[in-house]
């Protein structure tokens, strides 16, 4: 399992001041940025051009998360906009291994995602091409969301997995991730975490960071 890393999501932050409120979490490992095209999921957020300003001032390295319709042909362009990490909807992608490939290949961490209905099981021989699998505690497509506890035997499912192949994949969860969820979801063998409503609406974005990243290693010794 790797380290535990805290990865914010800027959802529910202020679109007008994008930049300011990437600056107000330094503590953080990744800005988690929800890319949703009205198609995949019915929400309408950013597309490439955005992403690529939004790269160019944060502090931290950008984890896109890509919930649009035909993954293979649009998720090269998060890449090239400057994105660390590209995570694509299995459900959307035609192709997720070729895809998976390329996106390694264009120089960003590969990571697939899975719907709360979709079973790890299925994609067990993926493992070794992914640097992260997401796996989603809410439907995708908004934030502020309850997390879903039915998603919890799918992470220690996948945890196993992970450990049965000996492979270096993290493990992310997003949705729903607060301090009173993300105990279970690192007890559960979950390492990297997204909170979005969690830290945009706490008076200090950045202690939130702090606490949530302390429970969740507390709750993995
Ligand atoms: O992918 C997402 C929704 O589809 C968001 O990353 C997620 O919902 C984060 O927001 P919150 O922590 O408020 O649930
Ligand atoms: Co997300």
């Amino acid at each position: 399992m790797g380290h535990i890393q805290i990865t914010p999501s800027i959802l529910n932050s202020d679109f007008a001041r994008l930049g300011e409120e990437v600056a107000r979490i330094p503590g953080a490992d990744w800005v988690h940025v929800d890319v949703m095209d009205n198609h995949f999921v019915p929400n309408l957020t950013f597309g490439p051009a955005m992403v690529e300003a939004l790269a160019r001032v944060s502090p931290v390295p950008l984890d896109a998360h890509l919930m649009i319709e035909d993954a293979d042909r649009n998720a090269l362009a998060y890449v090239e906009a400057g994105c660390g990490s590209v995570t694509f909807h299995v459900e959307a992608a035609k192709a997720p291994v070729r895809l998976a490939r390329e996106i390694r290949s264009a120089g960003a961490r590969a990571s697939m995602a899975l719907k709360p209905a979709t079973p790890i099981e299925p994609y067990e021989d993926l493992l070794p091409e992914l640097d992260m699998l997401l796996i989603m505690t809410v439907e995708p497509g908004f934030g502020g969301q309850k997390f879903l506890d039915l998603c919890l035997p799918k992470i220690r499912r996948a945890r196993a997995l992970m450990d049965k192949h000996g492979v270096e994949t993290w493990l992310q969860v997003d949705g729903g991730v607060s301090l009173e969820t993300v105990e279970r979801c690192a007890e559960a063998g979950a390492d990297v975490f997204v909170a979005g409503s969690a830290v945009y609406s706490a008076q200090d974005p950045d202690a939130m960071v702090a606490a949530l990243r302390a429970k969740a290693e507390a709750a993995r010794s």
